[in-house]
């Protein structure tokens, strides 16, 4: 087993990695009272609920079912969890188990952070893109019909037990979603990782779990370290938000329902690579690694048929970079260098998007 510790000013927690964890007492040896609640979602709780169940026996143990999807990672279904809650008269002492990829873990982890003004929860991620990213950071929220991730705390979790086994149940386009988030850490601050991806695309996409493994604990190293150094984003932290701008944008336009988060950050990422071309920063042989990087995964590197430019500006204007009503970016130097800007020519952006959108 692997074990990783993200270490914060005020406390560290550790991240699990192995093969077959669900089935040990781990999550367990991390509730500290005598209550706890397994969230998960319609599509995981049969595949893994009861082996996560069955380590929790000497406990109230209660459990809630969601509903599965993007579209449901609201205030509405958060008042479900506290509802449950209520019900089964949890109490300030209770731990959240959140079982499932990164909209059960953002609600769940948001859930916990509200719920009596704040209560344990544990990170139990089943999708890549949750192992990878989202289990690990704090980072919580649910959506607004206007913008992505709009409400929301900071809030970490007592551990993260990361099961590399349940990655065999994962569909494939999910797999290569989670992928893109991977790639994400060799282009802001990895680039011998990102040479590793190359090399290893093909292993990695036949899903051998040696390099699978590796990829989950080079990820998870590099969440860890910028998080360390910023827990709540007020620096370098807005580095993993590399192509969300953009992102968020077209997963706000599209309703949450036709494009993958890392479907939406794979074409965002290619969209900022592009403007750090249009600025002058970024080699054009930079960027086609880039795309070339994410379309090996068939992944979208291009925004969704009928977004306008003016629907990127608009919605882009209401990301949480923004400040006194400037939008700020990251971008890229170079693969392994990223950067927030600060002053930028405004046309480098209006270039970008003509070169993505129609109209
Ligand atoms: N908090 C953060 O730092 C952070 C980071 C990245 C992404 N996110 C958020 O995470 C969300 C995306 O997460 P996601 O990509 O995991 O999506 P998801 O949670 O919707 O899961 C993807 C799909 O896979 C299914 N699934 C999950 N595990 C499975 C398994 N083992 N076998 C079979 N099916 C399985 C789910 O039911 C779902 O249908 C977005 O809301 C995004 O904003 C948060
Ligand atoms: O952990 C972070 O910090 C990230 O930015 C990770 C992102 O991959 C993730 O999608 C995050 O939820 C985006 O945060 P937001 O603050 O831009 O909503
Ligand atoms: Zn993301």
């Amino acid at each position: 087993m692997q074990k990783l510790d993200v270490s914060l000013a005020e406390r560290s927690y550790p991240i699990y990695i192995d093969r077959g964890l669900l089935g040990q007492d781990l999550i367990r040896g991390h509730v500290r009272g005598n209550q706890v609640m397994v969230v998960t979602n319609e599509t995981i709780a049969p595949l893994y609920l009861d082996a996560v169940t069955r380590g929790l026996g000497d406990l109230q143990c209660d459990t809630l079912i969601l509903p599965d999807g993007e579209q449901h990672k609201t205030l509405a279904t958060l008042e479900r969890i506290f509802d449950a809650l209520m019900a089964h008269r949890h109490s300030r002492t209770t731990t959240l188990v959140a079982l499932g990829g990164g909209v059960i873990g953002d609600m769940v982890g948001f859930a916990a952070a509200c719920y009596q003004r704040g209560v344990d929860f544990i990170q139990v991620p089943t999708t890549l893109l949750a192992q990878v990213d989202s289990s690990v950071g704090g980072k919580t929220a649910v959506n607004h019909p206007r913008g992505k991730n709009m409400i929301g705390a900071f809030h970490q979790p007592r551990a993260v037990v990361i099961d590399t086994a349940v990655l065999d149940t994962l569909p494939e386009r999910e797999f290569a979603a989670g992928m893109a988030e991977v790639i994400k850490y060799g282009l802001i601050r990895d680039p011998e990782f990102f040479q590793w991806l190359l090399d290893n695309q093909a292993a990695l996409a036949a899903r051998d779990t040696a390099p699978v493994a590796e990829a989950i604990l080079r990820s998870c190293r590099n969440k860890a370290e910028v998080v360390a150094a910023d827990e709540t984003e007020q620096g370098n932290r807005a580095l993993l938000n590399l192509g969300h701008t953009f992102g968020h944008a077209m997963e706000t336009f599209t309703g949450y329902r036709d494009w993958l988060h890392g479907e939406a950050v794979s074409a965002g990422m290619v969209m900022a690579a592009r403007m750090s071309l249009e600025l002058g920063w970024l080699k054009q042989a930079d960027l086609d690694r880039v795309s070339d990087s994410l379309a090996a995964w068939k992944l979208p590197v291009t925004a969704p048929e009928g977004m306008a430019r003016a629907d990127f500006s608009e919605l882009m204007a209401l990301d949480k970079k923004v400040q006194n009503g400037r939008l700020r970016l990251v971008l890229l130097n170079q693969i392994g260098d990223a950067l927030v800007t600060g002053e930028y020519d405004p046309n480098a952006l209006t270039r970008t998007l003509e070169a993505f959108c129609e109209r």
